[in-house]
Parts: C-alpha cells; sequence; structure tokens
C-alpha cells in the first residue's frame, strides 16, 4: 500500500480520503533533518505552509510521486527541484480564496477602529473611548494590489461598502478591473492615491519588497496597509520605520518575512498595528474545501490518474487530457520510435500535429513525444512533469508546427529527429477503435502496428531480398510476426519494418547489412 507523510495540520477530511487508498501517518514539526530521513519511504506529501520542502528534501524523496499544498501558495515548495526530479506538485488554488478575502476585509476594519486594541482595553478592565476614535472606509479609496482571484473578491466586498476602488495588476485586462468597479493604475499612483492598500499578489522576485522604504515614503499619512498574501512583499524594517515616524497611519499583516515571526520591531509597536499568526486560510469552510481538494488529487494521482490543479505540468488539465489520452499513447511511442532511429544523442525534435490534433489543446502531446523520446535514456525517471526540462537540460531544440489539412487519418502526428544517426522520421494515426498504426517511416509508407521488438531495413527494392532476410533471421532462431515493404517507386529505395517475437541477438545487426542490397539496419525496441 502507498504511503503518505501529512507534516502540517489538515482537516480529518483529507485525511479520510488519503485512507482509501494509503497508510496515512501525521507528523507535525519535523525538522528540516528529520524530514529527510523520514521521506524516503513516502509516496506523497501534504503539507500546509508550515513545512518548508527544501531541494534536499526533494532529492531524498526517491518514491515521491507528488507533493499537494492544501492551500494556494507554493512558494515554501522548491518547485523547479520537484519538476526535475517528476514529482507533480498539486495546490488548492481557490478552496481558501474567501477565507483569505475575508481575513483581508476584517483586517481592514479591524485596523480602522482600532478593535484589537479597544478589546484588549477592556479586558485590562478599563473603558477609554477617546484613544479609539478610528476612521471610515465608506467613500475611501482602496488600492488592490493583484486582482487575482482573492484580490477580486475583496474588491467586490470593498466595493459594497462604499469604497472606490484603484487595482494595480499588470496581468488583468481593463475591461476585468472595471467590470470589478476598479480603476487600473500604475503601481504608483495606487500608492499615491489610496486610502487603503491591500495586497493579493504571490511572492516573486518582481514582489519580494514591492513594498520598501521607497513605496512607504510615497503613501499619503492617514494610509493603511494590510499584507493577507505573503511575508517578504514588504520589507518589514522599512514598514517599522514608517509607522514609528508616523509616515503612515497603520498596517495589517497576517503574514511575515519569517514565520512563526522571531523578534521584530513590529511587536513593539501600538494600535497602529495589527498581527496575526497566518490566519487567512484558517476558517473551517476553507480548511474542509483544501483538504478534500488536495487529498482527492493525491489519491488520484497514486491511482495513476491526473491531478486537476498541478502547478508543474502546464496545460494538462483532466478534461484536456481525456480528450488526448489516446493520442498521449500514440505520442510516446513515436517519440520512442524516432528517438532510437535517429540514435540517441537528439539535437532536433521536429513534431508535426496534424488534421484534428492542430489545435493549441494538443500541446501535451508535445510533451508526451518528449518523455518518449527520452525513454531510452532516462527509463521510469523520465514523465509528463520533468520531460521537458529534461529535454531542455540535453539541449534538445524542439520545434513544432500544426497542419489542419486531414488526409488519411482525422488526427496524425510527424515526428522528425536529428541524432548521432542522421536525421529519421515517423508518422503515425489511430484506427477507430484506438489502435496505434505506424504510417510513415522515413517518408516511405507503411501500415504496421508498433511491436516490442522491431527490425528496420533501407535497402534496395529487388527480387530476393525479404527472402534472404527472413532465412538470416531463421538462422538466429528469431521469429518474424509481421512483415512490411514501404516503397514510393517500383525497384527503387525500400524501407521494411519486422515484427518479432524475440530480441534481436547481438551481432545480427552487421550480417543483415553484409545481404546484398540492404544499406542500413536499426533494431528498436518498444
Ligand atoms: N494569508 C493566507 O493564509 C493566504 C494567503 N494567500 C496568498 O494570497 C495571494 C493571492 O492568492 P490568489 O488571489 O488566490 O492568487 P491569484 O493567482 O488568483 O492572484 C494573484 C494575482 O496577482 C497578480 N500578480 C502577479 N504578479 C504580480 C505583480 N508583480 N504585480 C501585481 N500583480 C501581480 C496576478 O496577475 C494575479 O491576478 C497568494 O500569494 C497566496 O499565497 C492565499 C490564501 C490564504
Ligand atoms: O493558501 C495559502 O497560500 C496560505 O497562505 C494558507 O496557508 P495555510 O495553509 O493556512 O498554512
Amino acid at each position: 500500500m502507498a504511503k503518505v507523510l501529512v507534516s502540517d495540520p489538515i482537516d480529518q477530511a483529507g485525511i479520510d480520503i488519503l485512507s482509501q487508498v494509503a497508510t496515512v501517518d501525521v507528523k507535525i514539526g519535523l525538522t528540516p533533518e528529520q524530514f529527510v530521513q523520514a521521506i524516503p519511504e513516502y509516496d506523497a506529501l501534504m503539507i500546509r505552509s508550515g513545512s518548508r520542502i527544501t531541494r534536499e528534501i526533494i532529492e531524498a524523496g526517491h518514491q515521491l510521486k507528488i507533493i499537494g499544498r492544501a492551500g494556494v501558495g507554493v512558494d515554501n515548495v522548491d518547485v523547479p527541484a520537484a519538476t526535475r526530479q517528476g514529482i507533480v506538485v498539486v495546490n488548492s488554488p481557490e478552496g481558501n480564496t474567501i477565507a483569505a478575502a475575508e481575513h483581508a476585509i476584517a483586517m481592514m476594519l479591524a485596523l480602522s477602529r482600532y478593535i484589537p486594541d479597544a478589546n484588549a482595553s477592556v479586558k485590562r478592565g478599563e473603558w477609554d473611548r477617546k484613544t479609539f476614535v478610528g476612521a471610515e472606509v465608506y467613500k475611501k479609496t482602496l488600492g488592490v494590489v493583484g486582482l487575482g482571484k482573492i484580490g477580486s473578491h475583496v474588491a467586490t466586498a470593498a466595493k459594497a461598502m462604499g469604497m472606490k476602488l484603484l487595482a494595480y495588476d499588470p496581468f488583468i485586462s481593463t475591461e476585468r478591473a472595471e467590470q470589478l468597479g476598479c480603476r487600473l493604475v500604475e503601481v504608483d499612483i495606487l500608492l499615491q492615491e489610496a486610502d487603503y492598500i491591500t495586497l493579493h499578489i504571490p511572492k516573486t522576485p518582481e514582489t519580494t519588497h514591492l513594498i520598501n522604504a521607497e513605496a512607504l515614503a510615497k503613501m499619503k499619512p492617514n494610509a493603511r496597509i494590510i499584507n493577507c498574501a505573503r511575508g517578504g512583499i514588504i520589507d518589514e524594517a522599512a514598514l517599522a520605520e514608517a509607522l514609528k515616524a508616523g509616515k503612515i497611519a497603520g498596517a495589517a499583516l497576517d503574514v511575515f518575512e519569517e514565520e512563526p515571526l522571531k523578534e521584530s520591531p513590529l511587536r513593539a509597536l501600538g494600535k497602529e498595528i495589527i498581527l496575526t499568526p497566518h490566519l487567512g486560510a484558517s476558517t473551517t469552510e476553507a480548511q474542509v474545501n483544501v483538504a478534500i481538494d488536495v487529498a482527492e488529487q493525491i489519491r488520484d494521482v497514486l491511482l495513476g490518474l491526473p491531478a486537476r490543479s498541478a502547478v508543474n505540468i502546464p496545460g494538462l488539465s483532466p478534461d484536456i487530457l481525456e480528450e488526448l489520452r489516446p493520442y498521449m499513447q500514440l505520442a510516446e511511442t513515436l517519440g520512442n520510435l524516432v528517438g532510437q532511429l535517429a540514435g540517441g544523442r537528439v539535437d532536433l525534435l521536429n513534431v508535426k500535429l496534424q488534421g484534428e490534433l492542430a489545435t493549441n489543446k494538443s500541446q501535451p502531446l508535445v510533451v508526451a513525444a518528449l518523455k518518449g523520446l527520452l525513454s531510452q535514456a532516462l527509463r521510469e525517471r523520465v514523465n509528463y512533469v520533468n520531460a521537458s526540462v529534461e529535454a531542455k537540460e540535453r539541449g534538445i531544440r524542439i520545434i513544432e508546427t500544426r497542419d489542419a489539412a486531414i488526409r488519411d487519418y482525422a488526427g496524425s502526428l510527424h515526428l522528425s529527429a536529428k541524432g548521432s544517426m542522421g536525421e529519421h522520421s515517423v508518422t503515425g494515426a489511430l484506427l477507430g477503435d484506438g489502435e496505434i498504426r505506424i504510417t510513415n517511416i522515413d517518408e516511405f509508407p507503411i501500415n504496421i502496428p508498433p511491436s516490442s521488438h522491431m527490425l528496420f531495413t533501407l535497402h534496395r527494392d529487388m527480387p530476393g531480398i525479404i527472402g534472404k532476410l527472413g532465412s538470416l533471421l531463421g538462422s538466429f532462431n528469431v521469429n518474424i510476426a509481421s512483415m512490411q515493404v514501404g516503397r514510393k517507386i517500383v525497384r527503387g529505395d525500400a524501407v521494411m519494418v519486422l515484427s518479432l517475437d524475440d530480441p534481436l541477438p547481438d551481432g545480427i545487426l552487421t550480417e543483415i547489412t553484409k545481404v546484398a542490397g540492404i544499406r542500413d539496419a536499426y533494431t528498436v525496441t518498444l
């Protein structure tokens, strides 16, 4: 039975789903060293933001097939390392959207009315109504940085409270922003004009310290900033300075440069700052949503099915995959075949998607062809997750072309590869029942199903060759399952393709090329 390690608290609903297909161990608070020690025996890992999954941990995970993040942000996972290792990384892109958006709104209102400090003072036995005179958000301007799922929900709620909206998001259209009642502006305008700023962007090299001393200096003295996105988008030292000096009016932070928050000048500030311990996703509803969403994906991947929200297999959504599934096998087989014909060290792969395959949706077929091409070198180490990265690292150039013209088959795939044995090409298609047919080799028409052991020869089309080859194979006790000759003109060049019941013994290829008229011979194992 498969084994799953759960290293952060997740809802029982998720554990129940995982338990259908695996033994589940919940181990919370592992040190990096303990993680490296524990991980080799696990097939899957389920985490939240509390676990940092480094390259060392990933490389020690020899059995690991999937890392499931029960939430949105995967910045605590070394995704490139996982990709290289062929480990699929999945998340729950929508399960906690509402929880995080409501936390941002709660922070904005709590900050405006000093609710946390007022509450603490009453609990201390005081009745101080002067210190806690707040501000209204009605008719104020809210600047939303990042108008994605959470940012959009915050914008909608803020609009309903009578706020004016600005948004900064270089990847969102003006129309989308307008639909949400936001004026799309450059970041500097947002910083200068907003009374409230709320961050809803991922942490990336571009967004790290987006809010630094310079940005804080552009903000209004009455401005308040909320970060329920990721620690490190705000420079905490610069923020503490700006608040202390009264350059801005307040900040509410749910996320920190280092979590848990250690010694920090932020703790010393007064009612102008609110700090929560990364609670954005901490609602019962969100935790059930993300646990189910991610546990289902882990279960599916362990059962050999595709994941619906993989962050490192672009374009491979289950519905597209379902449509393409029969063709994926075709692409993989042809990739494997052409890679062997071209002889290792391939530096160029041309993929031509023909007929009904000539659409953008067919992109996964290119990945499948690469997987097949690399399978001789990498065996089971190559999969849909790492095939593109491995190909890039090996310097394989990929040229993709599409030709919508329908020929003999509704859809067909033509691959040509340049390697140490020159340039070779194959074409393949599917029959009505989904069976694979190789329809062309090196531009010679044939029609043969692939088989485990195959022999290809390039020869002169003349009487007697087929007989001689048959006898030669017989003398080596090799049984021929099927055979076909493809030629363009009578008595010109031709290819012979044989499906064999047995692998070819060593040395026989040289004997084959000694047969008069046979110029070249290749074996292929599929
Ligand atoms: N505090 C918490 O517990 C939670 C935090 N989060 C965090 O909230 C953030 C937003 O999550 P979602 O809305 O679900 O993501 P999303 O992917 O739907 O939206 C992110 C938006 O940021 C925009 N963006 C990317 N780079 C940008 C840049 N350089 N400048 C401006 N905009 C940029 C994107 O175009 C996108 O519209 C993520 O960092 C996520 O990890 C999410 C859930 C809970
Ligand atoms: O989903 C996210 O990005 C979050 O930040 C939520 O984090 P958590 O799962 O509560 O540790």
